[in-house]
């Protein structure tokens, strides 16, 4: 039975959430009454279509039905979960709390506030266990950070709960284990934001100037290392120990002396964002947003390849929905038919671009390429299996270049499993751009012993998975372009 999530409030936060959920297969309802409310959340949903399924090795569940109720109570109705995203305004939280247990008194709420303890949230409650903070990170469709703080009053089945929600939707939960304003992340974020802005009240760099500081340098290493492991490395061979000795007095020194804020008024509100407009006023939100979440989706894939750190955890959902996918293999191969499978999601980048102005042709194979490693990953022929010593090797390949992809274009890569025996897997890959295919690759792939250099069986396990898939796709049309070869027409 599809899973029911409810959001109440529907602004950044709230959207990204919504699309979160809908994209890992839950239906939502949002609770927002601002009237453009609907608009905002549907222009982040299509951003978070391009971006979020580009991080999946196996086939997204079908997205979850998005409603928007006209009353809190509608909302939360037949749901599992409320994710409540409002405002940060203490006393705004509390009445919808209020309002939110009258209509469904067990319902369980997690708030995105991005500093009240959880005891602060569950004042006035009269059922404050229910009530517990799971702060996440913009955008919240992409980065799988939720900080899960509860209070005192929370039980452990409470908190276990969440995290498992967070789980399921691809997310990290962090148990915060002590109560504490701001939790982990925004404590380190307003410390950095406060020396920002005292450099720039000071005159001493630009919003620009201070943008490029981070994004050319440190800002780099902590997306994949954090501080601790980022320092250890730092410190040379002698690792942290080096470090703390090397650079623990700079304590002392007055790079840290700054504890306290500048004054927040108009002056400094003009100075931030006139800089501001002057460095990315040419871009609109959303531009700017799918720049963001395109950067975001390349550097997760590296991590996703090293099975590092933020790396880890998609890999991980993958798991656990492959697991799914897998159970439901039987029930696809006794339908009629299945669809091919949808297994990349790709945009074609100005390095791809040729001397005539469209994808170059090396980019079509590289594109059903792509389409192939994450089929192989789907049927367990992944990196580990590859570590292990044993592979699949491409024999032979017929693409035909049907249309033209321009820069920018967005493609999907399916694949249709033409045959299969225990060396060998007979491919069809289509790469398309919306409903058309810009071209067709046929493949036939061997299994093979790597360090025996020739093919060998696949075990069991791997034809235990492809072979519902062939099954399944017996009932679909073989396509025309198959068996084709090169020739010239005669006449
Ligand atoms: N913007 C950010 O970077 C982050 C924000 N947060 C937290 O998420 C929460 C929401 O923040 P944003 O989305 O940024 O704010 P926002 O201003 O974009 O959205 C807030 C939404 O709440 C709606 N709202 C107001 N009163 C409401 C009510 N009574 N019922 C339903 N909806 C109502 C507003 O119409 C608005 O659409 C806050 O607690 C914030 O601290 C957490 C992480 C990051
Ligand atoms: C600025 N902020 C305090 C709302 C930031 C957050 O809460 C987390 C984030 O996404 O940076």
């Amino acid at each position: 039975m599809t899973r029911k999530a409810t959001i109440i409030g529907g602004g950044v936060i709230g959207g990204g959430w919504a699309a979160r959920f809908l994209l890992n297969g839950w239906d939502v309802a949002v609770f927002d009454p601002d009237p453009q409310a609907e608009r905002k959340i549907n222009e982040v949903l299509a951003n978070a279509r391009r971006a979020l399924p580009s991080l999946s090795d196996v086939p997204m569940p079908p997205e979850g039905k998005l409603t928007f109720a006209d009353t809190m109570a509608e909302a939360v109705e037949g749901s599992e979960y409320v994710q409540e995203s409002v405002s940060e305004r203490i006393e705004l939280k509390h009445k919808v709390y209020a309002q939110l247990q009258q209509a469904n008194p067990g319902i369980l709420i997690g708030s995105s506030t991005s500093g009240f303890k959880a005891s602060d949230l569950q004042q006035g409650s009269p059922a404050p266990e229910n009530i517990i903070v799971a702060h996440p990170f913009n955008p919240v469709y992409l980065l799988p950070l939720s900080e899960v703080s509860g209070s005192p009053k929370n039980t452990a089945e409470t908190v276990e709960k969440t995290v498992q929600i967070m789980k399921d939707i691809g997310m990290f939960p962090l148990v915060i284990r002590h109560e504490i304003d701001a939790f982990l992340g925004n404590r380190f974020l307003e410390a950095v934001w406060r020396e920002a802005l005292w450099m720039l009240k000071d005159g001493v760099a630009t919003t620009e100037e201070i943008d490029e500081s981070i994004r050319m340098g440190f800002g780099l290493r902590w997306g994949q290392m954090g501080l601790f492991e980022t320092y250890r490395i730092a410190g040379g061979e002698a690792g942290m120990r080096h470090f703390m000795a090397q650079f623990g007095p700079a304590l002392k020194w007055p790079w840290t002396k700054l504890m306290d804020v500048p004054e927040f008024n108009d002056e400094l509100v003009d100075l931030v964002a006139n800089q501001s407009d002057a460095q990315s006023g040419m871009y609109g939100i959303r531009e700017l947003e799918r720049i963001r979440d395109q950067n975001l989706v390349g550097f997760l894939r590296s991590l996703k390849d090293s099975n590092w750190g933020a790396g880890k955890v998609l890999r991980e959902h993958d798991e656990r929905r492959r697991d799914a996918w897998q159970a439901s293999l039987p029930a696809i191969a006794s339908g009629p038919s299945a669809d091919p499978l949808v297994m990349a999601h790709l945009q074609v980048l100005p390095g791809w671009i040729d001397y005539n102005g469209h994808m170059t042709e090396s980019r079509y194979l590289f594109a059903a390429s792509e389409t192939c490693d994450a089929f192989l990953r789907l049927i367990g022929a992944d990196m580990d299996y590859v570590a292990g010593g044993h592979s699949y090797y491409t024999a032979e390949s017929h693409i035909m270049h049907l249309d033209e992809a321009k820069l920018g274009d967005r493609l999907t890569g399916t694949v249709q499993v033409l045959g299969h025996d225990e060396k060998r897997l007979h491919l069809f890959f289509r790469i398309m751009k919306g409903d058309v295919a810009v071209a067709t690759v046929e493949q036939m792939l061997l299994h093979v012993d790597m360090k025996a250099g020739k093919a060998v069986a696949a075990p069991a396990k791997i034809l235990n998975i492809v072979g519902p898939i062939a099954e399944a796709h017996k009932g679909l049309e073989k396509p025309a372009a198959v068996g084709r070869y090169v020739g010239q027409r005669k006449g």
